[in-house]
């Protein structure tokens, strides 16, 4: 007999949230791997994977998420829109999808259109530099998954948020060395370590480590720097 399949209600009760959101965002990683195969978006092409990778993986940050202040939310360097996608259908903030290639753009603001909530989803075409130039001050949350060392993520994140803002940084490995030095820069990017968890996705063998920033007074030095530099060259 063909085992049943009980994922979308496994989630619905590991997050707290109702059966039909879980199936929004079923929905949403269809439309994604479908769009996938026009545009390089992820690497992750079937549905068995993509509910643990991507969807697991961006709601495991819900918590962390839950505990910033209330107010705009932005997911850097989004790609195919994770995890910013699934935690802006959960949480109901107001969010927008941050990404430097524009045709991955246009592509995300198609799927959120087609979905129907391009009033609580936009998207910017550009780099988080640019944005900050905009946007000084302007976010309660950010987050980014799969995109930069802790420093340059801290050093980006720093002049988007607004005082008490956070920083939630998706990672697999995280060196000691890497954490020590991003620790160091408080002073100097007005950003202060918060929380720092590991976990296991739910396919045993995915480790994760969620780490949250917090921004606190002024960096000591101007921000942003010249575009690229933060990644390019890190502090
Ligand atoms: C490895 S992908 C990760 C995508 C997604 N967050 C995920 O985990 O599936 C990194 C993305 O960040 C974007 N990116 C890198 N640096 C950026 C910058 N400075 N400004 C905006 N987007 C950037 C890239 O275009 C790419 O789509």
């Amino acid at each position: 007999m063909e085992e049943k399949d009980t994922w979308v209600e496994d989630i619905a009760g590991t997050f707290g949230l109702d059966v039909e959101t879980v199936q929004l965002l079923e929905s949403y990683l269809l439309k994604i791997i479908e769009v996938n195969k026009k545009i390089n978006l992820t690497r992750i092409e079937t549905l068995k994977s993509g509910r643990v990778l991507h969807l697991e993986d961006s709601l495991a940050g819900f918590q962390e998420l839950k505990e910033a202040p209330a107010g705009l939310y932005a997911d850097l360097g989004t790609g195919g829109g994770f995890p910013g996608v699934p935690l802006a259908l959960v949480s109901g903030r107001d969010t927008l999808l941050v990404d430097s290639v524009k045709k991955k753009v246009t592509a995300l603001e198609e799927v959120v259109r087609e979905l129907g909530v391009q009033d609580r989803i936009t998207c910017y075409g550009g780099r988080i530099e640019e944005l900050a130039l905009e946007k000084k001050g302007r976010f309660a949350v950010l987050t980014a998954r799969a995109l930069s060392s802790l420093s340059s993520l801290m050093e980006l994140a720093s002049p988007l948020l607004e005082q008490k803002g956070r920083l939630i940084c998706y990672k697999a490995n995280i060196e000691d060395s890497e954490l020590e030095h991003a620790v160091a820069l408080k002073e100097t990017l007005a950003m202060r370590l918060v929380s720092d968890r590991s976990f296991m996705l739910s396919d045993g063998v995915t480790t994760r480590r969620i780490v949250v920033f917090e921004k606190v007074g002024y960096p000591t030095l101007k921000l942003p720097r010249r575009t690229g530099m933060a990644q390019k060259k890190p502090l």
